[in-house]
């Protein structure tokens, strides 16, 4: 499977194109809105989540509720839009407009793509980089990630993500509770934390940081359940699932770091606290007494669950502004700010699982037959059976 988006930030709309949906899977706009709305949510948030009501259209590939196996284009309008619509006119300008609906930007923020997209691409006027490396288009990603996740959740493999850092307050999290409890935990937290306990403590981090101008950043959880055992391969680097999990995280603006299970944690232990013992039993098949390494062997799945981290720097956009300098006058400037978010961790945490959801999905139909969802379901289900009695 493969997807594109389009758009820009303060554009009319952000657009999605998927590819490679088996037929005959049932898709609604519904199952798409509920992620687009977790995103929006989340202490920490700025001015401009009140604007947006993150909706999307199914425009293409699906007819009564089923995926056609043709492209699936998805559009989130930007309600911000009518706001900007000098600024982002599609028109040229004309002689003398210029200085009326068109404020360059000549002060690259740091923290941003700015400075290196417009060298990269000889742009003078920087908001050509702003408006497209935005984390805007994060909305189109999870809209990509929750059509993943239907055709994930039909074949029995569920996703819950979760924040477990913000600015070094940790998370606790009860490893006895299930999944489903940690799910409804997450989801009812403002933080999306899975510890009631540090809840309170994060937001008060959020809102001290925003009090002084400064911004923080924190680390998510997403754990994936129902992989079967197999996925991936070992045989060359870009067919490794979890290296491309890795990507797919840090691909995510403002994403600095990835673990993959303990992660860091294995490089201070011996290799007897961090390996998996194997075992068998009738009911379960193959299965590993631990799951230190997050679900992955050798670039495939185990069969555990998976379990994958990743670190959000702070935001870089700071009210308490850092020095930069004018690519006019190469003069420094302190960048003043209109608005930003203080912190975004817990919606990112939905930008995570909808990433890793994508991976997942796309591992699955480049490895069992896929141009019907019927038979590609069957297939996955004897590829389970096949792997427990092996
Ligand atoms: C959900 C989400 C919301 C974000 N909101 C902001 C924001 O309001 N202000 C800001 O400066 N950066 C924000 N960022 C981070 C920037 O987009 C990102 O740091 C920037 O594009 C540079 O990319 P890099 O940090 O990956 O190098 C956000 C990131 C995510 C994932
Ligand atoms: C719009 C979203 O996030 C934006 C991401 C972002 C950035 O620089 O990454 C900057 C802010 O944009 P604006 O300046 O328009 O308020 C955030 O609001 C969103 O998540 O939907």
């Amino acid at each position: 499977m493969r997807y594109l988006t389009a758009g820009e930030s303060h554009g009319p709309q952000l657009t999605t194109i998927l590819e490679g949906f088996p037929a005959g899977m049932p898709l609604e706009a519904d199952d798409i809105n509920n992620d687009l709305s977790r995103r929006q949510k989340g202490y920490g948030r700025g001015r401009r989540m009140q604007i947006e009501k993150d909706t999307a259209e199914i425009m293409s590939g699906v007819r009564h509720g089923l995926t056609l196996g043709s492209p699936i284009a998805l559009v989130v309008k930007n309600n911000d839009w009518k706001h900007w619509t000098k600024i982002m006119g599609a028109q040229p300008l004309e002689e003398g407009q210029e200085d009326e609906v068109k404020r360059k930007v000549s002060r690259p923020r740091p923290g941003h793509a700015d400075l290196n997209g417009a060298i990269k691409y000889g742009h003078r006027d920087m908001r050509n980089v702003l408006e497209r490396s935005s984390a805007r288009e994060t909305t189109v990603r999870v809209a990509a990630g929750a059509a993943a996740k239907k055709l994930l959740s039909l074949v029995g493999v569920d996703l819950v993500s979760h924040v477990v850092e913000i600015a070094g307050i940790k998370a606790n999290v009860d490893s006895s509770i299930t999944l489903k409890e940690l799910k409804e935990r997450a989801e009812n937290s403002p933080v999306r934390t899975g510890d009631p306990n540090v809840e309170q403590e994060m937001m008060n981090a959020i809102d001290e940081a925003k009090k002084n101008g400064d911004s923080i950043g924190g680390v998510v959880e997403v754990i994936a359940t129902g992989m079967p055992a197999g996925v991936g391969s070992y045989v060359h680097y870009d067919r490794k699932l979890d290296a491309k999990l890795a990507a797919a995280i840090v691909s995510i603006n403002a994403f600095k770091g990835v673990e993959i299970g303990i992660g860091f944690e294995a490089a201070s232990k011996p290799g007897s606290q961090v390996h998996d013992e194997i075992a068998w039993n009738k009911e379960q098949g193959y299965h590993r007494l631990t799951n230190r390494l997050g679900g992955f062997e050798g670039g495939m799945t185990t069969g555990m669950p998976i379990v994958v981290r990743g670190v959000m720097k702070p935001i870089p956009t700071l009210y308490k502004p850092l020095m930069s300098v004018d690519i006019e006058t190469k003069e420094p400037f302190s960048a003043s700010v209109e608005r930003s978010d203080s912190c975004a961790v817990p919606a990112a945490a939905v930008v995570a699982e909808s990433v890793v959801a994508w991976e997942l999905a796309n591992a699955l139909v480049e490895q069992f037959y896929s141009d019907r969802f019927d038979t590609f379901a069957a297939e996955i289900d004897k590829q389970r059976a096949y792997a427990r009695d092996f």
